[in-house]
């Protein structure tokens, strides 16, 4: 596996792969790998004849209140995990080298950016998109691989890279869980033990409002407040949101559905997790 940190070298090298008629798979990825990040390698090995990885904390997704800083980084340890998973490019940019001096253009896609985690994160997808469109131009991939947790962002590409008639495959990863439920998370590791298990009420709330949806209750705002109840009984859990949404428009739904989705934000003293599940599906963690 070849590491490249600098941005036009990068570039030249993926214009040359292509011109020799690779397939190009592509994971973006802000780093502290984790299964759900292998999944998606696992699959992208798949789906092309080259594989590439791009490992950039972007900061222009990141709120001047957020993480930034504490972002977790372990550039060297992820480097061998992606070589084991059949990596055959690691990009990893400097962000000075991504966003030189005089950047002035953005990338927005309205609407679906809006609400959910973009209400509650202001110009977060503004970053998620510019970065990624960003690097899009650099791969030029064939197929770009991401993952369900972030449920919105998924929607907020698809539509983008529709909007802007790119030519790249998007392929959505189902969510890779804890064997206790937990989605995976590269955040899980600010959790303490404590803040660990009271996490575990949003796959418990899940779980309890897909098995109400299947016995055929309908009501979004019954099964909104039965997941609620759950996480709330936790003495940290802030819940930023809970939403019945429709899975392409992300609208509020007020009766459940095939397309129906619970998303769930909520913050457990600092930590902000994300999850979210298709009511009528299964919950297989
Ligand atoms: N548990 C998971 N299952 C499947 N895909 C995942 C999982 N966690 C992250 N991904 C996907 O990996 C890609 C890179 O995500 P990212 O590097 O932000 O990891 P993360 O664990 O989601 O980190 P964070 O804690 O910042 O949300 C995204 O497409 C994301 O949806
Ligand atoms: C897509 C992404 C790599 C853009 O920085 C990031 O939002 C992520 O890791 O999900
Ligand atoms: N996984 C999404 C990236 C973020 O939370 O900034």
């Amino acid at each position: 596996m070849e590491i490249i940190h600098d941005v036009q070298a990068f570039q030249q090298r993926m214009l040359a792969e292509r011109q020799q008629g690779k397939k190009i798979s592509f994971v973006p990825t802000m780093g502290f790998l984790h299964q759900g990040h292998l999944s998606l390698l696992e699959e992208g090995r798949g789906r092309g004849d080259l594989l590439v990885l791009s490992i950039f904390v972007n900061p222009t997704q990141f709120g001047p209140n957020e993480d930034f800083d504490s972002y977790p980084r372990a550039l060297q340890r992820d480097a061998e995990l992606a070589a084991k998973t059949g990596v055959d490019i690691l990009f990893a940019p400097e962000a000075d080298a991504m966003y030189p001096q005089g950047s002035a253009t953005t990338v927005q896609v309205t609407g679906l950016s809006e609400g959910l985690c973009g209400a509650s994160r202001p110009g977060h997808f503004d970053g998620v998109t510019t970065v990624v469109n960003k690097l899009f131009n650099l791969v030029q991939p064939h197929v770009a691989l991401f993952g369900m947790k972030d449920f919105q962002q998924l929607a907020v590409i698809r539509k983008m890279v529709s909007d802007l008639n790119m030519p790249i495959t998007i392929l959505g990863m189902p969510i890779v869980r804890e064997p206790d439920g937990l989605a995976m998370s590269s955040r899980n590791t600010y959790l303490s033990d404590d803040l660990r298990r009271q996490g575990l009420s949003l796959i418990a709330s899940i779980r309890s409002v897909c098995e109400s949806a299947v016995a055929g209750q309908r009501d979004a705002a019954t099964l909104i407040a039965q997941a609620r109840d759950i996480i709330s009984a936790q003495p940290d859990a802030r819940i930023d949101y809970i939403q019945i949404c429709h899975d392409e428009t992300l609208q509020d739904l007020e009766q459940v559905d095939e397309h129906a989705v619970i998303l769930l934000a909520v913050r457990f003293s600092t930590t902000r997790l994300i999850d979210n599940h298709y009511l009528l599906q299964p919950v297989r963690a």
